[in-house]
């Protein structure tokens, strides 16, 4: 089977032995939004009625969530519990019929299904590029499955490696403070911290739940990624970051070449 497609970026071999290509390549050339909308369709094959499912945020997650309405409006599910990752996502499900509660009501969810920023070889991911990593992880860490939704653009050697952005929430209180305590953490990897702003008017982004967000760009490998977790969680200011280690239980590429279903 030609699995040649499945390229983590930077990677000399990719993991490819526990992959399984689900479809055969397409002669068209698709774009980024239909590639996502595949691999989220993909990942509703997942959900059976009955299930308490974690509602991920996002342009690829809101495929899945669209679909979901689409499959319970043709009595195809029945049943089914949405735990939302944003108030973003409450309001799409809402709006598709998906009747929706919390963690608190449902402490475990069966099933859920979310996009990510970048992937790598194993599973890590980073996430919140769209603002909502807190709700997303404590979502996500409370469900038996996590189907990781991708197109392949998305997939990389190291988390941090893509030149793009490491999101941290953080509390407003001196957020200069704590953003440069971020950078010094990670000088060594030629980190720069960010405040994320709004791009029309300059204001700070503010999160769902009234939170900042740093992010962090990195010149070269950060290492060893549990120590980098473990180093920002301590850092008084710090609500959470964005870096999901040993979440993910089955990832979901959609490239040019196909779909392919990767188990843990
Ligand atoms: O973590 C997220 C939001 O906080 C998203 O899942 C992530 O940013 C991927 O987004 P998209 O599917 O739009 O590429």
């Amino acid at each position: 089977m030609a699995l040649a497609h499945l390229q983590f970026i930077g990677s000399d071999k990719p993991n490819v032995d526990s992959c399984q290509m689900v479809s055969s390549p397409s002669p068209v050339i698709l774009t980024q939004d239909e590639l996502k909308k595949i691999a989220a369709y993909k990942a509703v094959e997942f959900v059976e009625s009955g299930m308490v499912l974690g509602l991920g945020t996002g342009s690829t997650a809101c495929h899945a969530v669209a679909r979901i309405g689409e499959l319970l409006k043709q009595g195809k599910l029945k049943n089914i519990v949405g735990i939302p990752t944003s108030k973003k996502t409450h309001e799409q499900a809402i709006s598709v019929g998906i009747p929706l509660s919390d963690l608190d009501t449902y402490p475990i969810l069966d099933l859920a299904i979310d996009g990510a920023d970048e992937v790598d070889p194993y599973l890590n991911l980073v996430k919140g590029r769209g603002g909502s990593l807190l709700r997303e992880k404590m979502v996500e860490s409370a469900c038996k499955k996590f189907v990781v939704i991708v197109d392949e653009t998305k997939l990389v050697k190291h988390l941090g490696g893509s030149g793009l952005a490491m999101p941290v929430e953080i509390v407003p209180f001196c957020w200069k403070f704590t953003a440069e305590r971020l950078r010094m953490m990670f000088m060594d990897a030629g980190c720069v911290a960010k405040l994320r702003r709004f791009s029309e008017n300059g204001e700070p982004f503010v999160t769902d739940n009234g939170n900042y967000i740093i992010d962090l760009y990195f010149e070269k490998d950060i290492g060893d990624l549990k120590v980098a977790s473990d180093e920002i969680l301590r850092l008084a200011g710090v609500v959470e970051h964005g870096m999901f280690l040993d979440m993910a239980t089955t990832l979901i590429v959609a490239g040019e070449l196909g779909v392919t279903v990767k188990n843990k």
